[in-house]
């Protein structure tokens, strides 16, 4: 007879998910290309030399190289004053060759994240990022130009699951501009019932226990114990965080908010850390370019 620890959550996996859908804006980037003579374009920026960063942008060029988008590479240096990144977003803005603006984020301290967000042309924002973007998503019967990639890609895992938001409770662990707001105004948009926990929540597991689905976005890692998920619950790690490990040839490991081990046992889907949502922040971005392009031939 089968216990409750013979239990063992459907693992999502969206490094294969991912790949389905690189393959499926290969066919569109080449169709568009062949038919309108159009190949999307995207702007990637960098500024400074952060270790993750650049390992980040480099997925993000490998990616559009694979897919037919061609990337346009600006490498800052730390210091650049923020008058020039302007002026180089305002010739991006211009060049009719790109189709999507991208700057990496974090930026240095001295350069005020807003104003460049702000800079970028709406038509371009492939991020999400522009606070118009993010004030429509905020709007009920409106919707952005382009959805934040790694909240898009959270509702994608999900839909690609076929696990059903409309009606259940979701709870987003974290608050941040890039992930916990945005994917909360997402699933408020798709019908759930959301509530946000946070760093001041008193007893966030009280609201976790009853969540059917879960957002982990809070970068703190295994904080989310296997005893706070509800049973049969679906569970999205968008947490990252690098953690010692000897053993390793790196010196490290990532894992994400959730103890996996744990939260396998009793989840009815989950996804891993690394492998789960990280790959569809990248897909969501090539998406989002070449739907841009398409918008300009009016596709
Ligand atoms: N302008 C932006 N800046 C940042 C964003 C963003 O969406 N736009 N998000 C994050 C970082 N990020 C993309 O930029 C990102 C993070 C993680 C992954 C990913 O695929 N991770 C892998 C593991 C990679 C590894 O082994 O190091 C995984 O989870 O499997 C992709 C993109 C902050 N900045």
């Amino acid at each position: 007879m089968a216990t409750p620890s013979d239990h063992h959550a459907t693992v999502i996996d969206g490094k294969a998910i991912a790949q389905t859908i690189r393959s499926e804006i290969a066919l569109e980037v080449a169709t568009l290309s062949e038919k309108y003579s159009k190949v999307p374009g995207l702007a990637v920026v960098i500024v400074g030399c952060r270790k993750d960063s650049q390992s980040y942008v480099n997925m993000k060029r490998k990616a559009c190289a694979e897919v037919g988008i061609k990337s346009f590479d600006i490498n800052l240096p730390e210091d650049v004053p923020e008058v020039e990144l302007i002026a180089k977003v305002d010739e991006l803005n211009a060049n009719p060759e790109v189709h999507g603006i991208l700057v990496q984020l974090p930026l240095p301290k001295h350069i005020n994240e807003e104003k460049i967000l702000s800079q970028i042309s709406l038509e371009k924002d492939v991020d999400g990022f522009h606070p118009l973007n993010i004030g429509k998503l905020a709007m009920k019967g409106r919707d952005p130009l382009f959805l934040p990639c790694t909240p898009k890609g959270c509702l994608e895992l999900l839909s690609r699951s076929g696990i059903s938001i409309k009606g259940k409770k979701a709870v987003v662990v974290g608050r941040s501009n890039i992930v916990g707001l945005p994917v909360s105004l997402l699933l408020l948009k798709a019908d759930a019932t959301v509530t946000v926990v946070h760093s001041r929540t008193q007893d966030p597991e009280s609201y976790i226990r009853e969540a059917d689905i879960v957002i982990a976005a809070a970068g703190q890692p295994m904080m989310i114990k296997g005893s706070w998920i509800k049973p049969g619950a679906a569970v999205i790690d968008v947490g990252t965080n690098a953690v010692n490990d000897p053993s390793r040839k790196s010196g490290y490991r990532l894992v994400g908010d959730v103890d996996f081990q744990e939260a396998c046992k009793v989840a009815g889907w989950i996804t891993p850390v690394p492998g789960g949502v990280g790959p569809l922040t990248v897909a969501m971005l090539l998406q989002n370019t070449l739907e841009g392009a398409k918008r300009v031939i009016g596709q």
